[in-house]
């Protein structure tokens, strides 16, 4: 292999130069070959050993062409350690959940178009999402490693196994190389607790796991009633009846919390935590926020966000639905909770979209804040499909209407499929009407059943087009949390 002491001019089928990336003595690029992206590496033999590919002749030099492989992703993670996911800490942060996997490039010149220090997660998908996309942790990650390549993103960047609820689902992740990961204890969560009558709570402490948490109801009751928490408009107190109720709701949930952070310890990588009790039934109040964080922190429980359950609803692909005026009151008590017993970021679930409450959310974390998105990168596609496919998308909608009582069951969403147009004159004009987006939007896994392959086909057809649309899409959500 000649030594080329310049990197190889851009070839002019080259329709990846932002990916271009040299290092010491050799370049590796994205390109297409044969129909197919492929990874270039030119260079002496020692980067190539490495690779999985064919030497191919490339203009007047010789290349590796690469397939896209979880191999060669592991092996380019290596070589460029900016794609190699890692803990973000206390940074203002965003999720960019991809369900098909080829939406990264898009989000990533969004980020490029706000400027500003938010650092990404592209890899984020729940446990949920990769069982109804039938992808696994490791092709969640390889996407977001290919995507980030090949749109030249050159910062850190974090990888979310999201909504995890067993250590089988953390050591899949994990052995995936996930740093990120968003525990959910949504199953341990006593929602009734709230309305539960004095006996009925009675009877429930007396079922808590006292010996495990290493304390008691007397404990407890010495610990909060002393409490004083100045939350400069007010000063959180908790009295005997929200201490109890507060137990019953979240020490269970506590209890799987700790074993499952315990259970992560133990693999002795670096991570970092989210916790999630944001799909619960019942809002998260601020004096809830801070029996939960104030039991984990006593147990040794250290996490870098909190998704709280927050008054109004934070639905899947539309705006916040609720009095902002309220929101606006409880993000502030949220967010000085996080700052004083943390600090630690709010993550705002089910963040895509919400336009109209970023500005409060930004104002009272100043920037201590997690936005976690995902199926609106996935209606992005399908507003692709509205515009170049229209009878394919007729198609996928009728599906997707066919299967949506169904597949809303897991999501807190109150969209109506009576109120879907039924003779729509304009297709696209669908992917901006409320209850058209739910319909989509949690039907994904589906329609990706029945539906993948012209799918796909259609993304890598128009991707310029669809990556266009991420990019507007996501400089709207990202634009506000630029400044911190
Ligand atoms: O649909 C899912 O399972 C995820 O997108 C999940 O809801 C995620 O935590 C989220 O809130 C994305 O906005």
């Amino acid at each position: 292999m000649t030594r080329e002491t310049q990197p190889p001019p851009p070839a002019p089928t080259d329709p990846y130069p932002e990916s271009r990336r040299t290092l010491h003595d050799f370049t590796v690029w994205m390109g297409q070959a044969a129909g197919e992206k492929q990874l270039f590496v030119q260079g002496p033999e020692h980067p190539l050993q490495h690779f999985q590919g064919d030497a191919v002749q490339h203009g007047p030099l010789k290349v590796l062409q690469c397939p896209l492989s979880s191999h060669n992703a592991k092996v380019l993670r290596e070589i460029l350690p900016n794609l190699k996911p890692q803990p973000l800490g206390l940074a203002t942060s965003a999720g960019f959940g991809d369900r098909l996997g080829v939406a990264t490039p898009g989000h990533v010149q969004a980020l490029q178009a706000v400027g500003g220090r938010i650092r990404p997660i592209f890899a984020q998908q729940s446990i949920r999402e990769m069982a109804r996309t039938g992808r696994t942790p490791q092709q969640v990650l390889d996407d977001a490693t290919w995507g980030a390549f090949q749109a030249g993103w050159t910062g850190t960047l974090g990888a979310d196994a999201d909504h995890l609820k067993t250590p089988e689902d953390i050591d899949r992740c994990a052995a995936a190389g996930f740093t990120f990961f968003t525990l959910d204890p949504s199953g341990h969560v006593d929602n009734a607790a709230g309305r539960d009558s004095a006996a009925v709570l009675q009877e429930k402490l007396g079922q808590l796991p006292w010996a495990a948490l290493d304390t008691s109801e007397t404990d407890l009751q010495r610990r909060y009633r002393a409490l004083r928490l100045d939350l400069g408009h007010r000063t959180l107190t908790l009295d005997e009846e929200a201490i109890t109720r507060a137990a019953v709701k979240y020490l269970p949930a506590v209890q799987q919390i700790q074993a499952l952070f315990q259970h992560l310890q133990g693999k002795n990588i670096p991570f970092e935590l989210e916790i999630s009790v944001d799909e619960g039934d019942a809002p998260t109040t601020p004096a809830e926020h801070v029996f939960l964080a104030s039991e984990l922190k006593r147990l040794g429980v250290s996490w870098v966000s909190l998704a709280p359950r927050f008054i109004g609803s934070f639905e899947k692909g539309v705006d916040y639905i609720g009095d902002v005026d309220l929101l606006n009151l409880e993000m502030q008590d949220h967010a000085l909770i996080a700052r004083r017993l943390g600090p630690y970021k709010l993550s705002l679930h089910s963040g895509s979209d919400k336009f109209s409450i970023y500005p409060i959310a930004m104002h009272h974390t100043q920037g201590l804040v997690h936005l976690k998105t995902a199926g609106t990168s996935y209606l992005e596609a399908l507003r692709v499909v509205a515009v170049t496919a229209p009878d394919l998308f007729t198609e996928m909608l009728e599906v997707a209407k066919q299967h949506f009582e169904e597949d809303r069951a897991s999501y807190h969403i109150s969209g109506k499929l009576d109120r879907v147009p039924v003779q729509p004159g304009n297709l696209p004009a669908l992917l901006d009407h409320f209850d058209t987006r739910q319909v989509l939007h949690v039907t994904f896994g589906t329609l990706l059943q029945q539906f993948r392959e012209p799918l796909m086909q259609l993304m890598e057809q128009h991707e310029t087009l669809h990556l266009q649309g991420l990019r507007e899409h996501f400089i709207r959500h990202l634009a506000p949390f630029a400044g911190a």
